[in-house]
C-alpha cells in the first residue's frame, strides 16, 4: 500500500508541475498569511498591489467632522473626503457668518444656529466619550462593546507627552514579534527600559486562537478580559501578560529597574535612522538607541470591494486583531448569513469556527466560503489533500464554492449579493475577506528605508538589520535566509524567534537569524498540521499516511502539553530515531491499507530532488525530526524511509 502510496502521489506531482504555468492572474491571493511561508523564489505578489480597505473611510459622518465649525467655514475650502462628500455636509454652519440677512431669515438662522449649537455639543460629547478610555478597561484595554473594527483606538496614554522623548530601546508595534524583542532583551539586560509603541488599542496579545480556540467557546467573550478555552478546555487569555505587568510610559524613565511600557494607539508616522528619532503622528519625537521595526502585516482585501460604494462596504470586513473578533462575534451572534472570501488558512480556519460556533447558539446562521482553487488550502497542501479538506469542511456544514472568483457586488435590501464567475449569486449580510496580507512598512518611504521589492517587507540582513541601530522582525520584515536566500515569513513561530533575535541583537548579540519557523493550522480540535520549509503544492510531492488514532489530534496534543501554541513544543519534542523497529513498520503498513482516509501522514516537498519542506499532518511533537531531515539537506532514493523516522507507524 505504501507503494501505492507512493505512486499516487507521484500522479498528483505530475498534475502539480503543470501548475507551474499557472496564468498570472491565479497569483493574486498567494498572499494568505500562512501561505507566504516560502515566497519570494517564485511567482511572487507584488506588496501593495491590491488595494486595502480604509477602515477610517468606513466612518459615517460623526460629531469628529463637525468637531472645529470655524476651520469648516466656506465650503469651498473643505477638500472632499474619501468618499467625495465634503465634510460640511455633516457639519452645523458657522456662528460668525459675516453677510446681511432679513429679521426673518436672521430668526431662522438664529434658530439653525441654537438647533447646531445643541447638535454639536452632543457631537461634541460623543467624540469625547468615544476617545475616553474604557472604565471598564480592566487590565486589558479591552472594550468589547464599543470597540468595533472600524473605530480608531482609544490612545494610552492620552497625550504624547507622556510617552519618554528618549529611551535606550524602542518596539515601534506591539505584536508578538515586539513583545519577544521586549523579552530577549531584559534576558540580556535585567535593568533595560524599553518602550513599545503600537498602533493598537490593546496590550501584546497572540493572533492564532482568533480563529480556532476563541469560536469554540461561547464564553470567552468576558468582560474585562479576552480568555479562551484551548483544546482541552483549560483556559488561557489571548494576552501574554496582564496590565500589571507594564510600566506607565510616564514612569519609564524614572524606574530604577527599568521595565517594559507600552504606548497603545500610537503610530510612529517615520524614523531618522541617522538622528536615531521615531516621529509619532502628532510630531512628538523619541531619541532611541536601538529600535526594532515589528509593525506585522496588514490584511489584503480585493479592488471589488475597495471600489464599492459606502452601503456596499459596510458589510465587508477584514479579519486581524481583537476589534475584528469582537465585531464578528456580535455579527455571528444575530445575523442569517456570512460569506468568507479566500480558501487559504484564514478563510478555511474562520468557515469551519464560525460553523461549529453557529451550531452551538444561532442554528440560522448560514455560511459560504468562496475561492478561487480547487480545493481549500490548496498552494499548500497536494490536491488530493486540499480536496479532502474540502470535503471535510463541507461536511462540517460550510457551504464551499471552490474555483468561483466574485464579479460584481450589489446591496440588495439588507444584503449583499455576490455575483460570482460561474453566474452563482450568493446574498449574505456579512462579507469576511481573507485574501492574505500585505506587511505594514507604511514609514518605509519617509524613513528612507528600503523595501524588498519581490517580497515586500523591510529588507535586513541575516543579522535583521535595516540601518545600523535599526532592526526589523517579524511579518514585516525581508531577512536573508542563509538556507534559502530572501524570505518573508507571516508565521506566529518566525514572530517569536525573530523578534527574540532582533531583541538579543540590541544588546549586541550579533547573531544571524538561521531558524527555520514552523507554522501549524488546526480546523477544529480534530484535524490540525505543522509544516516547516517549503511548503507550496506546486513542488513536487510524496505523501506517506497510517491510520490515525484519537491521539492524533490537536485536542490530544493540548491535553498533553496544555499549550495551544504548538511552536512552543519543540524544546520536549521527541529526538530523531535513526533506526525504527521493523517490526513496526510492517505491522503498520498493512494498518496503513486499511485506511484511505489521509488520518495522519508525512508530506515532503521537493526542490531539485532535494526535501525543501514537510508537512506533519496530524502528526505532533515531530518538528525536531522535520527539522533534522531539512537540515541534511540529502536526496533520499526512498522518502517512505525517511518517514519511519517520525514513528506514524506506532501505535
Ligand atoms: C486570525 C489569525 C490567525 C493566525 N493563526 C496562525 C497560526 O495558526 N499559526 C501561525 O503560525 N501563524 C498564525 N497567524 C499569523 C501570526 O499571528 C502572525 O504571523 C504574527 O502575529 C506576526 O507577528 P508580528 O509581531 O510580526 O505582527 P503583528 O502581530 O501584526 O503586530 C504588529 C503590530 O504593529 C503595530 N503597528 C503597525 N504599524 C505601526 C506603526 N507605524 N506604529 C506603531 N505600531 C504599528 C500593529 O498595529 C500591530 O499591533 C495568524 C494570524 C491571524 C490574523
Amino acid at each position: 500500500m505504501l507503494r501505492h502510496r507512493s505512486v499516487i502521489s507521484l500522479l498528483s506531482n505530475i498534475h502539480r508541475q503543470t501548475c507551474h504555468l499557472r496564468p498570472p492572474s491565479h497569483n493574486l491571493v498567494r498572499t494568505d498569511y500562512l501561505n507566504k511561508l516560502s515566497r519570494c523564489y517564485s511567482n511572487k505578489s507584488k506588496s501593495g498591489s491590491d488595494e486595502t480597505l480604509n477602515k477610517a473611510s468606513c466612518i459615517t459622518p460623526s460629531a469628529a467632522t463637525c468637531k472645529s465649525p470655524i476651520n469648516n467655514r466656506g465650503s469651498s475650502h473643505i477638500p472632499a473626503n474619501k468618499e467625495g462628500q465634503t465634510a460640511t455636509n455633516a457639519c452645523p454652519p458657522p456662528p460668525d457668518c459675516a453677510y446681511e440677512e432679513s429679521a426673518a431669515t436672521q430668526a431662522s438662522k438664529n434658530n439653525k444656529r441654537l438647533l447646531a449649537a445643541i447638535l454639536f455639543t452632543a457631537g461634541t460629547c460623543y467624540a469625547i466619550w468615544k476617545l475616553q478610555p474604557d472604565k471598564d478597561d480592566g487590565k486589558t484595554g479591552l472594550k468589547p462593546s464599543r470597540k468595533s473594527a472600524t473605530v480608531a483606538p482609544a490612545k494610552i496614554p492620552s497625550h504624547s507627552s507622556e510617552i519618554p522623548s528618549n529611551v535606550p530601546y524602542l518596539l515601534v508595534g506591539g505584536g508578538t514579534a515586539g513583545f519577544s524583542a521586549f523579552r530577549a532583551i531584559k534576558s540580556l539586560d535585567a535593568k533595560a527600559k524599553v518602550l513599545i509603541l503600537s498602533e493598537e488599542g490593546h496590550l501584546p496579545y497572540m493572533r492564532p486562537p482568533l480563529s480556532k480556540e476563541v469560536w469554540y467557546d461561547p464564553d470567552s467573550e468576558k468582560k474585562d478580559e479576552l480568555t479562551f478555552k484551548q483544546w482541552n478546555g483549560s483556559e488561557k487569555s489571548l494576552f501574554y501578560e496582564p496590565e500589571e505587568f507594564y510600566i506607565s510610559p510616564k514612569e519609564l524613565d524614572q524606574n530604577p529597574n527599568g521595565g517594559v511600557a507600552v504606548a497603545r494607539g500610537w503610530k510612529v508616522a517615520r524614523i531618522d535612522p541617522y538622528k536615531r528619532i521615531a516621529y509619532l503622528e502628532d510630531g512628538h519625537e523619541i531619541k532611541y538607541e536601538k529600535c526594532l521595526l515589528a509593525t506585522g502585516a496588514k490584511p489584503k482585501t480585493l479592488d471589488i470591494f475597495s471600489k464599492a460604494p459606502d452601503a456596499i462596504k459596510k458589510h465587508i470586513t477584514t479579519y486581524r486583531g481583537i476589534p475584528d473578533y469582537v465585531e464578528l462575534n456580535k455579527i455571528v451572534k444575530e445575523t442569517d448569513s456570512v460569506a468568507i472570501i479566500g480558501g487559504g488558512f484564514l478563510g478555511s480556519e474562520l468557515a469551519f469556527a464560525l460553523t461549529r460556533r453557529a451550531s452551538l447558539e444561532n442554528p440560522k446562521l448560514k455560511v459560504y466560503q468562496v475561492f478561487k482553487e480547487p480545493g481549500n488550502m490548496h498552494k499548500i497542501l497536494p490536491e488530493y489533500l486540499s480536496l479532502w479538506t474540502t470535503n471535510k469542511v463541507a461536511k462540517e456544514g460550510v457551504h464551499v464554492i471552490a474555483n468561483s472568483e466574485v464579479q460584481d457586488v450589489k446591496l440588495e435590501g439588507k444584503e449583499v449579493s455576490l455575483m460570482l464567475n460561474d453566474g452563482r449569486k450568493v446574498s449574505v449580510n456579512k462579507v469576511i475577506v481573507a485574501v492574505g496580507v500585505e506587511p505594514n512598512t507604511d514609514l518605509a518611504e519617509k524613513s528612507g528605508l528600503e523595501v524588498d521589492p519581490d517580497c515586500g517587507g523591510f529588507l535586513v540582513n541575516a543579522e535583521l538589520e535595516a540601518r545600523s541601530n535599526l532592526y526589523a522582525a517579524g511579518d514585516c520584515s525581508c531577512f536573508y535566509d542563509v538556507k534559502f536566500g530572501r524570505r518573508r515569513v507571516e508565521h506566529h513561530d518566525h514572530a517569536v524567534i525573530s523578534g527574540r533575535l532582533a531583541g538579543e541583537n540590541m544588546v549586541g548579540a550579533g547573531k544571524p537569524y538561521l531558524h527555520q519557523s514552523m507554522f501549524w493550522s488546526d480546523l477544529g480540535p480534530d484535524i490540525g498540521f505543522e509544516a516547516i520549509g517549503i511548503v507550496d503544492s506546486s513542488l513536487p510531492t510524496v505523501a506517506v499516511f497510517a491510520k490515525a488514532s484519537d491521539r492524533d489530534s490537536p485536542k490530544a496534543i493540548v491535553a498533553e502539553s496544555n499549550d495551544n501554541i504548538r511552536s512552543n513544543y519543540e524544546a520536549s519534542a521527541s529526538s530523531i530515531n535513526s533506526s525504527p523497529s521493523p517490526q513496526n513498520t510492517e505491522k503498520s503498513m498493512v494498518e496503513n491499507s486499511a485506511t484511505d482516509d489521509y488520518g495522519k501522514g508525512i508530506i515532503f516537498y521537493l526542490r531539485d530532488e532535494l526535501v525543501v519542506g514537510i508537512v506533519l499532518w496530524n502528526v505532533f511533537r515531530r518538528m525536531t525530526v522535520a527539522r533534522q531531515v531539512l537540515k541534511d539537506d540529502r536526496k533520499y532514493d526512498d522518502l517512505n524511509e525517511v518517514a519511519k523516522l517520525f514513528h506514524i507507524f506506532d501505535e
